[in-house]
């Protein structure tokens, strides 16, 4: 393995310029610590955008600057205060991410963002290329640089890749309405392994995979046809550690010690014991639903009046993208709502909200987290919500109550959290109440679990796992890819053949000698296909077998006249040279009438899908229906046809977007050894894309040369990538 790169938009350090001095202070953030593991040492590299624009830095400090950076394993990606503008005010966070978190009223489609967004993520993908080598592993960070893994794969396709998404992937029905859909989804599939905070995040994106790009999804892995990528969910966690140990430090500290913010909470204490102090903290964004928890706290009091004097709300809110004017509005109406509450409820001896609205350094968050009572965070959508997992850490004697929303990532894994609905002001309010009344017991019984919960899926396990998970990727794609029909190995096999004195050679015909059409009967063969296989029929010593699912009359309306042999409907019939087809297998086919009404009925309610009715078995196509439908009722048929043919001789097989009923023990890999039995070949070969073909590849003998169209597991020895890719290697049967 080579170096690590690491990219995210901003750099894991600060740069701080005194006159001509540059300083780089290295940031305490989440990701910045959690990646700590993953960029340590010479190996490894971090490349991101410094937060100055150029205009910002004087050119002449540029040397300085890089160097500043070079000492903390850091690159720059120089970017105009424009681009910023177009990039990170404009398409990032006026599209990307008021859409992701399903704020679809205030995402804006501006073509022009949107190309300051490639050309900036081109910018980001230009620097990794600049410094990578081919067997370097490189992990790309979030939303602003959706399009860095294609332009980076697209240039060195051997290194792997991976990125994580920190925000929610939202459903298929929102992120259809973003133009530029495709382009994000295929910037994103140029990684290797692409991981998202919880399942759901990853289930939306598996879905928009499917709908839009049409690609096959199995499981978790997306088969392209050169490669397969992996997709999961890895939760991310805080430094667990860095937090109980800052809390605890804090517990033994003498007055002295204590922060200005600290004396202030104590006062507040001592003068009203019985009160509850309940903390938010977040940046001041729309997704973390600032103005709806303020209301929802208004409702409280109104419906509550007996806890007046007896509970305060902290609220720190962060400055965060003031640029941007849907976070201003938001400003002014806290600043307005903060004020009425006050106002209206305020006693001469209490206020009940505490409004800042600043940036706290880290010793004042440990002083809020371990003075309040209960911790509200109510986000409307969140990507994980670390505050959460901070706010839990920091309680060493396992006391406090969290309430959190379950729109958070995090609540997935905070069960024993008290879990709210943002938009639900009377749970909110009965969730206040039970936290205020919790007994200490079942504040320690509930922390306790969750505490366990971070110590061990902490941030520096994450990056590892994640890291993990993306070198195992690469052994898997090494695998598929040490498979593929290289030029050495074609060579020797084209000789093979040319030198062989009896040739057997079965072609499937779907999605290996054709490509799949939404009518199957549009998939008929085309000038070009009729010359190359004319071509290999004529050669002496030569068998070449058409074998298909397809049924006798649509091969006999495209092959007969070329007298071609040809075996249909998985291996019941043959057809040799212009003869019409015979019977290869003696079977029944009065099951029909059973299994038909059965078939209607999920066509009925599985809108595209149809039946295809073959002399000797069904088939059920629904290639053509919503992809995740499709698959879900291919599922419920499987179960209801098993049950159904349990005493009778049939099989259910399931193919490339179609199930098929016919009878068992009839099957290519049958048919083809029926070709073979009692003639002297020695070159047999056989190419196919799905499952029906694998009983080909497993019949045939050992030294038969067997290849696998697309990376779908297989019992083929080879695989080659398309159907394009299969004409290419036949045409080289031809002298
Ligand atoms: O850099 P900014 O524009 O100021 O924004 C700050 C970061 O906000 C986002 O955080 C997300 O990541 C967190 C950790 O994975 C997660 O807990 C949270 O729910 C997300 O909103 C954003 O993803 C980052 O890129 C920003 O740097
Ligand atoms: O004044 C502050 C307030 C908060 N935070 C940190 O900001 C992060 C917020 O992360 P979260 O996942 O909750 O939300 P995000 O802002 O990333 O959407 C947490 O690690 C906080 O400790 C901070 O550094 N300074």
């Amino acid at each position: 393995m080579g170096k690590t790169i690491i990219i995210s938009n901003r750099l894991p350090v600060q740069l701080q310029i005194d006159n001509d001095e540059i300083t780089a202070i290295p940031s305490v953030g989440g990701l910045a610590t959690g990646m700590k593991s993953v960029h340590s040492g010479s190996d490894s590299l971090w490349i991101g955008w410094s937060g100055l624009t150029e205009e910002e830095i004087p050119k002449e400090l540029d040397p300085k600057i890089d160097k500043a950076l070079k000492d903390n394993g850091c690159s720059k990606v120089s970017l105009t205060s424009e681009e910023i503008d177009g990039f990170y005010y404009g398409f990032s966070n006026r599209t990307i991410w008021p859409l992701f978190h399903y704020f679809l009223e205030y995402a804006e489609f501006e073509t022009d963002s949107w190309n300051t967004y490639k050309a900036v993520n081109q910018k980001f993908a230009n620097a990794i290329l600049e410094k990578a080598d081919d067997d370097d592993v490189i992990w790309v960070h979030d939303y602003q640089l959706m399009l860095v893994p294609e332009m980076v794969k697209e240039k060195r396709p051997n290194t792997s890749i991976g990125f994580f998404l920190h925000i929610p992937f939202p459903s298929y029905e929102i992120f259809r309405t973003l133009p530029w859909r495709k382009e994000i989804l295929r910037g994103l599939l140029g990684s290797d392994l692409i991981g998202f905070h919880t399942y759901d995040y990853e289930r939306h994106f598996l879905s928009s995979v499917r709908r839009l790009l049409g690609l096959e999804v199995s499981f978790n892995e997306i088969h392209l046809e050169e490669r397969v990528i992996k997709v999961d969910s890895f939760p991310m966690g805080i430094d667990y550690k860095k937090f109980s140990d800052a809390a605890s430090k804090h517990e033994k500290n003498t007055a002295d010690k204590q922060s200005e913010l600290q004396r202030r909470l104590n006062i507040h204490k001592e003068s009203t014991p019985d009160a509850k102090l309940i903390l938010s903290i977040d940046r001041l964004d729309y997704s973390k639903g600032i103005a709806k928890r303020l209301n929802a706290f208004e409702y409280f009091l109104n419906k509550h009046p007996e806890y007046k004097e007896k509970v305060r709300l902290i609220i720190l809110a962060v400055p965060s993208r003031s640029n941007v004017p849907q976070y201003q509005l938001l400003k002014k109406e806290i600043d307005e709502l903060v004020g009425r509450i006050n106002g209206e409820f305020a006693t001469v001896s209490w206020t009940p909200i505490w409004y800042f609205y600043r940036s706290m350094p880290f010793e004042n968050l440990i002083d809020l987290y371990t003075s309040s009572d209960i911790a509200l965070l109510t986000p409307i959508r969140d990507g994980m919500n670390l505050v959460a997992k901070e706010y839990i850490a920091t309680r060493t004697d396992k006391t406090g109550v969290l309430i959190l929303s379950e729109m958070a990532g995090s609540a997935n894994e905070m069960n024993e959290s008290l879990l709210i609905n943002p938009n639900n002001f009377d749970q909110i309010s009965d969730a206040l109440i039970q936290a205020i009344h919790m007994p200490k017991e079942e504040q320690i019984a509930r922390n306790s679990i969750l505490q366990k919960r971070l110590e061990r899926y902490n941030v520096e396990k994450w990056a590892n796992d994640f890291m993990k998970s993306l070198l195992e990727q690469r052994e898997t794609t090494q695998k598929f890819i040490s498979k593929l029909l290289s030029k050495k190995t074609l060579d020797k096999v084209i000789d093979q053949y040319h030198s062989s004195k009896r040739r057997l050679l079965f072609f499937d015909y779907d999605g290996t000698l054709s490509g799949f059409h939404v009518d199957p009967q549009k998939a008929g063969p085309d000038e070009d296909l009729y010359d190359l296989l004319d071509n290999i029929n004529a050669q002496d010593n030569t068998d070449v077998y058409l074998i298909s699912g397809r049924d006798t009359d649509t091969f006999k309306r495209w092959f007969l006249h070329k007298k071609y042999n040809m075996i249909a409907e998985h291996g019941v019939w043959l057809s040799k040279e212009g003869e019409d087809f015979t019977l290869l297998e003696k079977i029944k086919n009065d099951w029909m009438s059973k299994i038909r009404p059965v078939l209607e009925s999920f066509v009925d309610r599985t809108p595209g899908s149809f039946i295809e009715e073959k002399n000797y078995s069904l088939a059920w196509h629904y290639r053509n229906t919503d992809p995740d439908f499709g698959k879900k009722r291919a599922t419920e048929l499987t179960t209801v046809l098993t049950s159904l043919i349990a005493n009778d001789d049939l099989t259910v097989l399931s193919g490339n977007k179609v199930l098929e009923i016919k009878n068992s023990g009839v099957n290519k890999g049958r048919a083809a050894i029926k070709m073979l039995t009692g003639n002297d070949y020695d070159f047999v070969f056989a190419i196919g894309d799905d499952w029906t073909d694998e009983y080909m590849f497993e019949e045939l003998p050992d030294d038969a040369v067997t290849v696998k169209v697309g990376m779908q597991k297989t019992q083929a020895k080879y695989y080659v990538e398309n159907t394009k890719k299969v004409r290419d290697l036949l045409s080289r049967f031809i002298k």
